[in-house]
């Protein structure tokens, strides 16, 4: 927004290749500056909003900017950025905010200076400074795209394990399936638990989560690289519902009916597993990826009558939610992670001009494992 205004306070039309005092507009689109390579360490680089997304978004609609690094403040920190995560919920959650942005998320960075008492040089944090190579921000009053307060995490010592696990099974996505099945579905041994988006960030830690808890798992996701992971992680049962009958492989398949549905996908696919589920059974609502670049919303047939006929019980949520709690779920993820019960794949992109691509490539359903993009 700033920038935009600054921009437009110039007369500089804020799609146009430009330079302006302390801000550099590499290009209005992102791929062709991949050949300029004169970032000095005095500058940082922020992939902006440049157009709002209409439909599935392009490389287009970002612009990388590069500007220099102001000098620190007191309160402020200086970061590096080593891994930035890429996330579903960009896409709808990026609707509405100004051309100008910087492009919000989550990412695992190293101090570089500080002025705050509670970061030093050296420290590895995850927290919410965005799509940016050398962010600068003052913790206390950083907000995430929740627009709550969330100030970044000093990470602990990760020994083996490496960084990135911060935004995957050791972070926010890790958090949202530990605590979105055994707070909302409370699966029991020997009940069957189905995911849709299953061999996502998300989904592939539900399923090995339930597994571990006694459960038999169901998994959804689409092409054989991913049901197979899935079937190598112990799922007891696969589908593929872009080249399978949902509704007839889980009549098939799952006889003893569904007690649990952790839902990411949403629309037609989630009314088919809302039918076979059986009384009492419980559903986390997690997310809608079918709709996230839809123009208009996806029509599916109605849930109603199986909800009330089952009387189910469908919450949606936010991980945030759990933020008081977030180091015990962590923490169990850890342990599983530790005794190889919980296993993780990342989909690393590499380089930071790349983030659009990785973004767009996710939301196509490219990325087995976590999305992550390597500075
Ligand atoms: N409530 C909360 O606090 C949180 C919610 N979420 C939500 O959880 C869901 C999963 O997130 P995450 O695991 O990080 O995402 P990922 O990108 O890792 O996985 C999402 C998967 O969804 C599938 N998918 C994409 N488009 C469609 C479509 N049109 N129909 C069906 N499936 C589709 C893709 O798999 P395939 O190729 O197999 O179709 C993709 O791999 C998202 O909806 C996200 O918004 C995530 C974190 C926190
Ligand atoms: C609006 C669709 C959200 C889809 C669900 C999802 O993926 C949520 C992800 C959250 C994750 O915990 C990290 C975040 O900060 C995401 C929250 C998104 C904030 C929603 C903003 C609501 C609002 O203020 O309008």
């Amino acid at each position: 927004m700033m920038l935009r205004r600054v921009l437009a306070a110039t007369g500089v039309p804020t799609h146009s290749c430009c330079m302006i005092p302390g801000v550099r507009i590499l290009s209005s689109h992102y791929s062709r500056t991949s050949l300029i390579r004169t970032l000095s360490t005095m500058t940082t680089k922020k992939l902006i909003f440049a157009k709002h997304f209409d439909g599935e978004p392009k490389p287009s609609d970002f612009k990388l900017v590069e500007e220099k690094i102001p000098a620190l403040k007191n309160g402020e920190v200086q970061f590096e950025a080593l891994f930035i995560s890429v996330d579903p919920y960009m896409r709808p959650v990026s609707v509405g905010k100004p051309l100008g942005h910087k492009m919000f998320g989550a990412q695992v960075a190293r101090v570089v200076e500080s002025k705050h008492p509670n970061y030093k040089k050296g420290d590895n944090v995850v927290g919410y400074m965005g799509w940016e190579t050398h962010p600068i921000c003052n913790p206390d009053t950083l907000e995430s795209p929740f627009g709550a307060l969330e100030k970044p995490l000093v990470l602990p010592d990760f020994k083996k394990l490496p960084l990135s696990l911060a935004l995957g099974v050791l972070g926010m996505p890790g958090n949202t399936a530990f605590f979105g099945l055994t707070e909302l579905c409370q699966p029991k041994a020997g009940e069957t638990v189905c995911i849709s988006g299953a061999a996502g960030a998300v989904g592939s830690l539900v399923g090995q989560i339930a597994k571990n808890l006694g459960c038999k798992v169901v998994g959804i996701a689409n092409k054989k690289e991913k049901l197979d992971w899935l079937t190598s992680l112990g799922f007891d049962v696969v589908i593929d519902y872009k080249e399978e009958d949902v509704d007839k492989r889980l009549t098939e398949k799952v006889p003893q009916g569904i007690d649990c549905y952790f839902d990411n996908v949403g629309g037609e696919m989630s009314s088919t597993v809302l039918s076979h589920m059986n009384m009492f059974g419980r559903v986390a609502v997690c997310g809608a990826i079918a709709g996230y670049n839809a123009k208009t919303p996806p029509l599916a047939p109605m849930v109603q009558s199986a909800i009330v006929m089952n009387q189910l019980r469908l919450e949606g949520f936010f991980v945030q939610r759990w933020l008081g709690r977030w180091n015990e779920g962590i923490l169990k993820n850890m342990g599983w992670v530790q005794e190889g019960k919980l296993q993780f794949r990342e989909f690393v992109t590499e380089g930071f001009e790349k983030l659009p691509e990785a973004l767009i490539g996710t939301m196509r359903g490219d990325a087995v494992g976590k999305a992550l993009v390597k500075v």
